[in-house]
């Protein structure tokens, strides 16, 4: 229950009263948005400040420099990751990537996720193509609802679900399978039971008493597991060591040739057991699903409250990609105000807007501040994304912000913005998610009118702060574009 004795003559970030066993709990506000509560408790503590919750100090970032002196310049003393009751159900002790404590482990299986993408470079399995294939499934089912109120949420999560299964495992599933059913089941129910202030990830003795929302993590872990159990026996059962195309072939690749011990770079097979394949895959699934899906709801969100934006990026994929083809990633640099669109989106709802909490791994510094080891560092992202030095007007929604006076070329408006985060730790998934975004967000604009539905009810822009920031559900009037008909009507669609 008590602090590690702090170093006389140290200087700490200025820290919130605390009291002995619960720390600052009484004094750090109750409920609502924890980046908005930090942000705002910046206003009296400064860009860098601590509190306590048991015996663990929690660090406080605000400020990009400060952020980038964490994530890059002292990137490998802050790579740690603190291992909670939650975050140990989730990653069955630690495993996989994203909740891993830094150390050889972390450091091996990130980097065979990172090559997995080479695999997807070029020819037929082409990411490019892999997207484009979903977009046009996705366009292609939303055309059936031509005219209606719909919910595109549950088309948008199946078509980043069936990229990231093909990168994973090689498979795609039709709408309808039960597999779809089974990942949507267990990712609602960790958005659902996850959440940052479960009393057992702070007083871990807790565990010894009934805590309904771990028994709800147990229980899709579950569900998790024996579903990635049973697709991982079927790639064993297909797999040809020459021919390794997704990331569960190079997986089981690296722990054929670590037990025949003929390979010099992965030599320890325990590392490829099972167990370890399993919450690698999790940790894709639990990264890479949600963010997308979300991000892209939200630029759909922010373009029904901004038709004037909408109708800008339409112009501009009339004029440059016309109907006669569909988007291709290389339009990036022509659909400047799509692109635009979608980095205004990750910075005023970033998807994590406190990243994932870091830890020192050793006695360390940020600016003038001592930082002890293993205490935890929270980036506020929020705050980076919202400051006002940084940002005009950062609470408006002004994707031209992201453009030159011309409007001809992406400009970085400030150095405060780290959607993706940043150094050892930065997301393994950023190439991927950018080119989901802008070519599910091209296909769909390209196709389809978005307006408001019927009833006049446009989205809320509050958000709610899951593992992931979420949009509260939201219906769209769809309509296929009168030009797409006339176009497919010549034939030239
Ligand atoms: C718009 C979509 C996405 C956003 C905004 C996003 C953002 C982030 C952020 C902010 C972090 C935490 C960085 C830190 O702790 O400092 C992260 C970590 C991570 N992301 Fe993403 N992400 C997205 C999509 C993806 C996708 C598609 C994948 C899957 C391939 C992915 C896989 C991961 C993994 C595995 C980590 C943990 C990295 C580590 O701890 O070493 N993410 N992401």
């Amino acid at each position: 229950f008590w602090p590690r004795q702090r170093s006389p003559g140290a200087n700490y970030p200025r820290s919130l009263p605390s009291l002995p066993l619960l720390g600052s709990l009484p004094f750090l506000p109750k409920g609502g948005h924890i980046h908005l509560s930090l942000f705002d408790l910046q206003k009296k503590y400064g860009p860098i400040y601590s509190y306590r919750v048991g015996s663990r100090t929690i660090v406080v970032i605000g400020h990009h420099q400060l952020a980038r002196e964490l994530l890059v310049k002292r990137g490998k003393e802050f790579s740690g990751r603190q291992l909670t009751m939650t975050l140990a159900l989730l990653s069955d002790n630690g495993k996989g990537i994203a909740f891993a404590d830094s150390g050889a482990a972390w450091q091996l299986h990130r980097k065979m996720v990172l090559s997995t993408f080479t695999l997807f470079r070029d020819g037929e399995q082409k990411l490019e193509n892999i997207i484009c294939q979903e977009a046009r499934l996705l366009c292609d089912f939303l055309a059936t609802c031509d005219g209606q109120d719909v919910d595109m949420s549950p088309s948008i999560f199946r078509a980043i679900v069936n990229i990231i299964c093909t990168i994973c495992f090689g498979i795609s599933y039709e709408s309808g399978d039960p597999t779809l059913k089974t990942i949507k089941s267990f990712t609602k129910g960790f958005l659902e039971n996850v959440s940052d202030s479960n009393p057992a990830d702070i007083f871990p003795w807790l565990k010894i008493f009934p805590n309904k929302d771990l028994e709800m993590i147990k229980k899709y872990v579950k569900i998790r597991d024996v579903l990635l159990r049973k697709i991982l026996k079927q790639c064993k059962e297909k797999f040809k060591s020459d021919s390794a195309s997704n990331l569960v072939d190079l997986l089981i690749q690296a722990k054929v040739n670590a037990d025949n011990n003929n390979s010099g770079l992965y030599q320890d097979s325990s590392l490829f057991s099972d167990k370890h394949i399993l919450s690698i895959l999790g940790d894709i699934f639990g990264a890479g699903v949600e963010t997308s899906s979300s991000v892209l709801n939200w630029v759909i969100a922010f373009l029904l409250h901004h038709p004037q934006v909408k109708k800008k990026i339409q112009e501009e994929i009339d004029q440059n990609v016309g109907f006669g083809r569909t988007p291709t990633f290389n339009d990036r640099n022509r659909l400047l105000m799509l692109e635009a669109t979608i980095r205004e989106v990750l910075r005023i709802r970033p998807a994590a807007p406190v990243l994932i909490p870091h830890k020192a791994n050793a006695d360390s510094s940020i600016g003038e501040f001592t930082i002890d080891k293993d205490t935890t560092v929270i980036v506020n992202l929020w705050a980076l994304h919202h400051n006002e030095e940084e940002w005009d007007r950062p609470h408006q929604f002004m994707p031209e912000r992201f453009l030159d006076p011309a409007g001809s070329q992406i400009v970085m408006p400030s150095q405060s913005y780290l959607p993706f985060g940043a150094g050892p730790r930065s997301c393994v998934g950023e190439a991927l998610a950018r080119q989901e975004l802008f070519l599910l967000a091209a296909w769909l604009l390209q196709r389809f009118d978005l307006e408001g539905p019927e009833d006049g009810q446009l989205p809320s822009l509050e958000g709610i702060p899951k593992m992931v920031f979420l949009i509260d559900p939201f219906k769209v009037k769809l309509t296929v574009r009168q030009a797409w008909k006339d176009a497919l009507a010549e034939g030239s669609a």
